[in-house]
């Protein structure tokens, strides 16, 4: 029998190192073991059976955070041994007399506004991301109409998104040829806060088959973001509706808006943001291009970009597995990884049921010489990362948002984030991937709220839970190549062994 040390009692040792021998391996995963497994009435794991697989849901604590606990811990315990005399001004005796009056609660609207425009965001470039979901939106809400051969205005306009930037007037437009807005509309989607035209078309279509499955919006107050980085913002609208009159809706986001007939309006809506001096960066097309691949790039309609289609990609992980060919996988795992070699491994599926999980893990081909960076995020935070790091390798795991599944969160919180540290191993650093977690949490405009749910629902553990089966499977498939997955990787996943401070529930894999 080979020689395993006690991880656990050794674990506090400063000496003790990374090193498990390659023999014996260890199980941690005591949320999927404990609550998931059960949840999710997966079969018992029959570890014994595997050869060189780790399994492991750690909750990672880097030492500063350890340090943070401990303290908070011996704090705690001094205050509540000191022996204070009791004082409250609290007791029991407040009651109402007679019936009450209801009212609605009033609202500053000028305030308010300033408040949905200017705080609910705490990135301005979201605002590109709020109005290519809305002109997404406009366009899938045209597609349903179209299917029900219903008639419709400039019926032979193709169904794209336009974005043009202009750095000597320092405008931003936006144009789509969706289903626009008549008059009454726009008063009450862009007039009103909190008031999504989107919502009630999803509420009036129903649950029926497909519809609204892409459709984004439901808070009403994405468009008020183009305050944010705009002095006056210009809305030019036709609607569907045959015979319809365009309409002009001008506001500097102060409080009020002007309403006026316009002319030369195709169908569709068109917004024009006069930048502030503080935002001309968002009449550059570079930099416009890369906020559109950060947040954008898997809308499922064209974008142009002063008249170049800058989204290409599919979002591949919302595909059935089945359709998906070996190029279009390397394809988009160069896109996702920002490298130029071929995944090594790639592991495509779905689950609807009990939880809806569609993911896709890619493994490198290149053999990673240090991976300590958990990156959760973007192409561009992985870009930067990669310029510290020793070999070029820092892999990301980003995770979409909203119903449809197509938008990418803002993940610059994320990085930093100690939920996301706690809940996602480290040695899942090992892969690149996308997870899209279920429609059924609920997007929260909150991006945190957001992952908070998906992670304590525990759908990203049985993606790792998923994602280790993949792996058992190869290792019995193609045991070499396997073995070679195992020589370059393996030491992160003894790394993730001893890193965790969560050894109590552990299972042996014996070789
Ligand atoms: N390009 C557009 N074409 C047609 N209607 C639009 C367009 N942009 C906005 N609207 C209408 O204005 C409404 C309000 O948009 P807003 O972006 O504030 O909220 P939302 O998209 O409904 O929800 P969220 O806040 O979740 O993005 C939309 O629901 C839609 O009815």
């Amino acid at each position: 029998m080979p020689y395993m040390p006690d991880v656990r009692s050794r674990r506090d040792s400063p000496a003790f190192g990374p090193f498990v021998p390659a023999s014996r391996y260890e199980m941690i995963c005591p949320d999927i073991r404990k609550k998931r497994c059960q949840i999710y009435s997966f079969a018992d794991l029959q570890l014994g059976l595997l050869p060189k697989v780790l399994l492991y849901q750690a909750h990672f604590l880097s030492p500063w955070q350890r340090y943070m606990q401990m303290s908070s811990d011996s704090n705690n315990s001094a205050e509540s041994t000191k022996d204070e005399e009791y004082h409250t001004l609290i007791k029991d005796t407040e009651r109402s007399r007679g019936p009450g009056d209801t009212r609605e609660f009033q609202a500053d609207t000028r305030k308010l506004l300033d408040i949905v425009a200017r705080s609910l965001y705490s990135e301005k470039e979201v605002f590109i991301r709020e109005l290519i979901s809305n002109s997404s939106d406009a366009l899938e809400k045209l597609r349903y109409v179209q299917m029900k051969n219903e008639k419709i205005e400039d019926s032979n306009l193709d169904l794209e998104i336009h974005i043009a930037t202009n750095a000597n007037k320092k405008t931003f437009t936006i144009q789509d040829t969706g289903v626009g807005m008549t008059k009454e509309e726009m008063v009450q989607n862009l007039g009103t806060i909190a008031h999504s035209g989107s919502k009630a078309f999803l509420d009036s279509v129903g649950d029926s088959a497909d519809n609204g499955r892409n459709i984004i919006g439901q808070f009403g107050v994405g468009f008020y973001s183009s305050f944010m980085v705009g002095y006056k913002v210009e809305v030019y609208s036709k609607s569907m509706k045959p015979g319809s009159v365009a309409y002009k809706w001008t506001s500097d986001g102060t409080g009020t808006y002007e309403i006026a007939e316009a002319e030369g309006v195709q169908r569709g809506t068109k917004i024009v943001i006069h930048l502030k001096g503080d935002s001309s960066e968002f009449c550059v097309d570079s930099f416009v291009k890369d906020v559109i691949a950060k947040y954008s790039n898997f809308v499922g309609l064209p974008i142009y970009l002063n008249g170049k289609k800058v989204n290409v990609v599919q979002a591949l992980w919302m595909m059935d597995p089945k359709d998906v060919t070996e190029d279009m996988h390397e394809e988009f795992y160069r896109l996702i990884a920002n490298v130029y070699d071929k995944p090594r491994y790639s592991l495509h599926y779905k689950t609807d049921a009990p939880v809806n999980i569609r993911a896709l893990f890619y493994v490198p081909e290149y053999k990673p010489k240090k991976i300590n960076v958990l990156t959760i995020g973007d192409r561009q935070q992985s870009a930067a990362l990669q310029q510290e790091s020793d070999d070029n390798t820092s892999p990301s795991i980003s995770l979409s948002h909203q119903n449809c599944c197509r938008i990418a969160l803002s993940s610059e919180l994320l990085q930093d984030s100690s939920l996301i540290r706690k809940d996602i191993p480290h040695n899942l650093t090992l892969s690149s991937g996308k997870i899209s977690p279920s429609i059924s949490i609920s997007p929260s405009i909150s991006v945190q709220n957001f992952f908070r749910t998906a992670l304590s629902s525990g759908k990203i553990s049985l993606s790792i839970y998923l994602s280790h089966k993949y792996f058992q499977e190869q290792s019995k498939k193609d045991p070499e190549r396997y073995d070679q997955f195992y020589e370059d990787y393996g030491l992160f996943f003894r790394e993730g062994i001893v890193t965790t401070p969560e050894q109590e529930t552990r299972v042996r894999l014996d070789c």
